[in-house]
C-alpha cells in the first residue's frame, strides 16, 4: 500500500489553515498540527479538524522530564489526536512514562520519537556534541525507542531502509523532510523524493511547505500522489 501522506498544516492561524483543509480529503491525507498553530489556536484547532472527518498527527514534540511529558501525552490523546511525538532524546524513562500513560487509560494514540530532525546533518550533530553520523544517532535513538515500547520513530528517508532492517515493517518510519523534484530545499539537510522515501520503507510522508506554499497547493498533491503510485507500481513488479 501507498505510504500514507501527512500534511503539515505550518499555517499562523486556523483560518488561513482553512481553504487548504477544505480542498483535501481525509481519505487521502492525514493532517498534522505543530507547535505554531497549536500554540495560536490551541485545541479549537484540532476539533475544527476532527469535525472535518481528519486524522490528526499533533506533532509538538515533548521533551521534558518524564511526569511532565507523560502528561502532556495523555492530554494530547484525549483529545482523539491519531498520532503524538516525544523528542528520543529525552530518553528511556521518559518514553517509558508517556508509554505508560497511554496504556494505563487505554487510549489507542500512536506514540513515536522523533530521533535526529531532517535539519540537522553530521556537522549540526558535531556541534551538539554528537560525533557520529546522523544515521548510527539515528538507529541509537530509534533501537531505545523500541526498547521502551513506542510506535516508532520520526527520522529522514534515508535512514528508513536500515530502520526496517532492524526493527521490521510494523515499526512506523515516519519521514519529514520530503522533496519532490518541484521543490525547494528550504531548510531541510537529509531530504528525499517522495518516490524513493516509498521505496526506502518510509510508512507515512510528512509534507508541508512543497504542498502549502504552492502555487497550486491540489496539482502538487496530485503530482506526489502520483510519484508514488508510479514507484508502488516499481516495487510490486520487482517481488
Ligand atoms: O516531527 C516532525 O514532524 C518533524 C521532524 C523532523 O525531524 N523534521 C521535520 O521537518 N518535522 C516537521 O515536518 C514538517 C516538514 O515541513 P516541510 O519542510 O515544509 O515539508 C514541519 O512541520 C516540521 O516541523
Amino acid at each position: 500500500m501507498t505510504a500514507p501522506l501527512i500534511i503539515a498544516l505550518d499555517h499562523a492561524h486556523l483560518e488561513t489553515a482553512l481553504p487548504l483543509v477544505e480542498a483535501l480529503d481525509p481519505r487521502r491525507c492525514r493532517l498534522k498540527v505543530g507547535k505554531e498553530l497549536f500554540t495560536r489556536e490551541g485545541p479549537k484547532a484540532l476539533q475544527a479538524l476532527h469535525e472535518r472527518g481528519f486524522e490528526i498527527f499533533l506533532d509538538l514534540k515533548f521533551h521534558d522530564i518524564p511526569n511532565t511529558v507523560a502528561a502532556a501525552v495523555h492530554a494530547a490523546a484525549e483529545q482523539g489526536v491519531w498520532m503524538v511525538n516525544v523528542h528520543a532524546a529525552g530518553g528511556r524513562a521518559m518514553m517509558h512514562a508517556a508509554r505508560d500513560v497511554l496504556d494505563r487509560h487505554g487510549l489507542k494514540t500512536r506514540l513515536i520519537a522523533v530521533t535526529v530532525l531532517t535539519s540537522m546533518d553530521d556537522a549540526g550533530l558535531a556541534e551538539i556534541g554528537v560525533n557520529s553520523p546522523a544515521v548510527d544517532q539515528v538507529m541509537r535513538l530509534a533501537q531505545l525507542t523500541h526498547d521502551a515500547g513506542l510506535d516508532g520513530v520520526v527520522c529522514s528517508a534515508r535512514e528508513a531502509s536500515a530502520l526496517r532492517d532492524r526493527f521490521g515493517q510494523e515499526f512506523l518510519k515516519v519521514t519529514p523532510g520530503i522533496r519532490p523534484g518541484f521543490a525547494q530545499q528550504d531548510d531541510q539537510q537529509r531530504v528525499m523524493t517522495p518516490g524513493q522515501a516509498f521505496q526506502a520503507g518510509s510508512t507515512h510522508l510528512v509534507i508541508g511547505r512543497p504542498v502549502t506554499r504552492a502555487e497550486e497547493p491540489m496539482a502538487a498533491l496530485a503530482a506526489i500522489e502520483k510519484e508514488l503510485a508510479e514507484a508502488e507500481r516499481v516495487s510490486l513488479g520487482e517481488r
